[in-house]
């Protein structure tokens, strides 16, 4: 046992356990940089380059970034096994619960070919591979046939491809690329950290991914993107925000989307996808729904400043209107969180793994005093 002293938090707020060079959260300044460039310097850069950036730390090369586009392309097939599997899935599973049990049966390469070693090369099959089981978990759901990808396609091309079946138009490649390089990283989030703490314990990568979807899974953390839209088709117009909010804080209900740990003022990338959502609600329900969104945000600004409280619309507060003009139904919003997320959960194991100790906090016991077999009897 550790002789330090014992410090207590149940929820680790303010508490820093432990070091990164990955993203940089300046929760009072809302600013949020990966490997010391703001992402809106970054936000419309290439998906795969920004992913490299990230998992690497350094931007890649001309040679690393044809051999990237062609290593996720590549690896973004299922194989016959993997499609079998996938088929013995319950068709009406959470995409989160799938993605949860299914990284850690994923067929991985055994021998590094990107020069980065094999944790790298594990960990960006699995993303690979991610792409593909969402889309082909849809499919399945909706009786069509598996997809395949298209070498020489854009990432996003390839997957929206793969969902729909029909090719996207080159705007909604952008869109999608931009919401996904908003969500790639965020330091010591939920998710992140769990999945450290299962590398601290010596877990290969595909373990640390899966303990990582399992914790965004949930409504405080990534959930809440899904949980977020919802709340605005549940309200259905921007006339009823009000009564919606004031109902919710009477009865100590969160809403969803709103509130962050750690910034003090609006997120960063809630700033960015306000406006792409408005380029993107075109037709008179995404408008309807984005016109909610906003009622809901200025209702709460409105309540929340009442009462000398400041809440702000979170990363998952507008990225729900943004999927939803792409197509994609509610319960995938968090899988695409997930399949952008995992190249920082892949920076984080990397960066982890040379420097490792196991973490493992104290408790304070306040159960039964422990009573010695003589004096129990
Ligand atoms: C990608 C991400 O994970 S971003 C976050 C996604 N999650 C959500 O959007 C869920 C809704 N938001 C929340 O539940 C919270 O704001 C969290 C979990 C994100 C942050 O929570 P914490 O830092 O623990 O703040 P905490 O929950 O203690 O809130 C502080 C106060 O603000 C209130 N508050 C914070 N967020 C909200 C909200 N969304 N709705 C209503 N009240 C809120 C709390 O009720 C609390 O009030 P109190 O002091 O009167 O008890
Ligand atoms: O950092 C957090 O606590 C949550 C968050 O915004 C993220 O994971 O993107």
């Amino acid at each position: 046992m550790s002789n330090t002293e014992s410090v207590y938090s149940s929820d680790l707020a303010g508490v820093v356990v432990g070091e990164t060079a990955i993203s940089d959260v300046q929760g009072e300044a809302g600013v949020l940089s990966y490997r010391g460039i703001d992402i809106n310097d970054l936000v419309d850069a290439s998906f795969l380059h920004v992913a490299w950036l990230v998992v690497f730390g350094e931007w890649p090369t001309g040679r690393e970034q044809s051999a990237i586009k062609s290593f996720m392309c590549r690896h973004a097939t299922l194989t016959d096994r993997e499609q079998d599997l996938l088929k013995q899935v319950n068709r009406e599973l959470h995409p989160m619960l799938m993605l949860q049990g299914m990284v850690p049966l994923l067929e991985l390469p055994t021998e590094a070919t990107l020069g980065r070693g094999l944790d790298a090369e594990q960990g960006l099959c699995i993303a690979a591979k991610i792409s593909s089981l969402i889309a082909a978990h849809y499919r399945l759901g909706q009786n069509k046939s598996i997809l395949e990808p298209t070498p020489g396609k854009l990432r996003h091309e390839n997957f929206l491809t793969m969902f729909h079946g029909r090719a996207p138009s080159r705007e909604q490649v952008r869109m999608l690329d931009a919401a996904q390089i908003l969500q790639m990283e965020h330091s010591f989030n939920a998710g992140t950290f769990a999945g450290r703490v299962c590398a601290s314990t010596l877990a290969p990568i595909q373990s640390s991914i899966s303990a990582s979807i399992g914790t965004l899974f949930g409504q405080l953390h990534g959930g809440a993107d899904q949980a977020a839209l919802e709340m605005a088709m549940a309200i259905g117009s921007p006339d009823k925000a009000d009564a919606y909010v004031k109902d919710c804080l009477a009865n100590k209900v969160k809403i969803m989307g709103m509130g962050h740990r750690e910034y003090r003022t609006v997120d960063p990338r809630a700033k960015i996808l306000k406006p792409m959502a408005v380029e993107l609600c075109q037709d008179e329900e995404s408008k309807n729904l984005l016109a909610t969104l906003v009622a809901v945000e200025e209702a709460c600004q409105r309540e929340f400043g009442a009462k000398g409280k400041e809440i702000w619309a979170n990363v998952e507060f507008y990225k729900g209107a943004v999927f939803h003009s792409l197509g994609i139904p509610t319960h995938y919003f968090t899988a695409m969180f997930a399949q952008a997320r995992v190249y920082g959960y892949i920076a984080h194991f990397l960066e982890f793994r040379p420097q490792n100790k196991l973490i493992r906090p104290r408790a304070l016991y306040n159960g039964t005093p422990p009573q010695s077999d003589k004096s129990a009897a």
